[in-house]
């Protein structure tokens, strides 16, 4: 079983992040995790922090010379931003006094559609800083360290990921779009959406300078694709077991995601039954489907056929037009509090749910074949493969069949 937390505020000295139970052997670098923050930052319409905040990577353990060891893997990503708030942010005590004015002055206006309010309920804090920092998204750097490490562990294995934007605001790819394989990633990157879809993007970026210049914010969606992912990871016997409910928990623990779909979800239901099912064909001599609408699953298992699951990102709450809120110390009507904001974070988004669902994979893919090497999970992967009888065997889509098609 794989198990992992991350600990840190926004603005405090470093968050850290502890990957427990991957097997030894996975080659991690830090230029791969560094990369992998690098996309995180990407997207038309995130705000300044992006560009002048680093993200300082460190590994303090269960890495040796470039390979896991099968010990907790421990990564550290500095917050450069650090300095400009040892006080406000200080683990020891600080005079009050100090902490009146400025970027310490109580923030007393909770923003709706933040933790603010109800955390300042629920921890007894008569101010929304204590539950900021901890409800903001910059905790989803370290999800992303973690998920550069599983990504690596199911890349050995053939497992490979890829996340695009369907959508940003009201502006969608048009369905029946071909969908990017692994290798678009750079091109995907160098997108300013991450949008697959030439002519969508540009509508997008259009979409996107509207909102900035009406002083509002956008929301979106995007899609995480898994390519050569094998039948039979999750189960249909029990609710918690099931690959589809574990991945929907797991995008949804995703600041500000509020809607998941599973392989063309919501629309599915807007089908005839004849129109939305997977009907089973021969090619080859093997079974396989002739559409792909449940998007990889069955049963609450992944069925050999390319992964592929969406999240839905509600707009950005920090609206710069700010919205009404009551001003708790006085408790008279305000409006939210503001610095600065990101307009839209959903290619960024993408990049996090891309960890989410590499994490869950990995996850799964250690509950099937176990290993405390990775020689060992690939070779018991190998062996449930082989032992599939003939007239059972379907193919998996794996990276190399799309490039190969592409
Ligand atoms: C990558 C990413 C970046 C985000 N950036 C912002 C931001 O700049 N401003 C903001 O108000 N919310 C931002 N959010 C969303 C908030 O963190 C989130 O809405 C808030 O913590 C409340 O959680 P909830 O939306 O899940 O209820 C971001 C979310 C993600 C995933
Ligand atoms: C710092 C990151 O994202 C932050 C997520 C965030 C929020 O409310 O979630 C609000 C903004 O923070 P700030 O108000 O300090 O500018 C974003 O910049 C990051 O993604 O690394």
């Amino acid at each position: 079983m794989l198990r992992w937390l991350t600990a840190g505020e926004s603005h405090g000295p470093e968050l850290v992040a502890i990957l427990e139970g991957l097997p030894a052997g996975v080659p991690v670098l830090l230029d791969d995790i560094r990369s992998d923050l690098a996309r995180r930052k990407l997207g038309y319409g995130r705000g300044a922090r992006m560009k002048f905040e680093q993200d300082e990577l460190a590994i303090s353990g269960g890495v040796r010379h470039g390979l896991s060891l099968g010990s907790p893997v421990a990564v550290r990503i500095g917050n450069t931003e650090w300095p400009k708030w040892t006080e406000v942010m200080s683990p020891e005590p600080v005079d009050p006094e100090k902490l009146s004015r400025g970027r310490g002055a109580p923030l007393t206006r909770p923003r709706p559609g933040h933790a603010d309010l109800v955390g300042m309920q629920k921890y007894g804090f008569d101010e929304a800083r204590p539950v900021l920092e901890r409800a903001s998204a910059r905790e989803t750097a370290a999800r992303v360290a973690l998920g550069a490490v599983a990504r690596s562990f199911l890349s050995e294995l053939g497992i490979e990921l890829v996340a695009h934007t369907i959508a940003i605001g009201p502006v969608r790819v048009p369905e029946g779009r071909p969908l990017p394989a692994p290798d678009d990633v750079d091109a995907l990157d160098a997108d300013p959406l991450r949008c697959f879809d030439a002519e969508t993007s540009e509508r997008m970026v259009a979409e996107v300078d509207l909102a900035h210049k009406e002083g509002d914010t956008l929301g979106g969606v995007v899609e995480v694709l898994a390519y050569g992912v094998p039948p039979g990871l999750g189960s249909h016997v029990h609710w918690d077991r099931r690959l589809d409910s574990q991945l929907a928990a797991a995008l949804m623990g995703i600041q500000a995601i509020k809607g998941v779909e599973v392989g063309d979800g919501f629309l599915t239901t807007t089908r005839r039954g004849s129109e939305a099912h997977d009907e089973l064909d021969l090619d080859d001599g093997l079974i396989s489907r002739v559409s792909d609408r449940a998007g990889g699953t069955e049963g609450g298992m992944s069925t050999g056929t390319v992964l592929r699951v969406r999240a839905g990102m509600k707009p950005i709450a920090t609206v710069p037009r700010a919205l009404r809120t009551v001003d708790v110390a006085s408790g008279e009507a305000a409006t939210a509090h503001h610095q600065r904001s990101d307009v839209c974070a959903v290619p960024a988004a993408g990049v996090v749910a891309e960890a989410m669902v590499a994490l869950t994979l990995a996850n799964a893919v250690l509950e099937k074949f176990g290993g405390d090497s990775v020689a060992e999970t690939a070779r018991n992967l190998r062996g449930y493969l082989e032992a599939i009888p003939e007239r059972l065997a379907t193919r998996v889509a794996s990276a190399a069949t799309v490039d190969a098609d592409a």
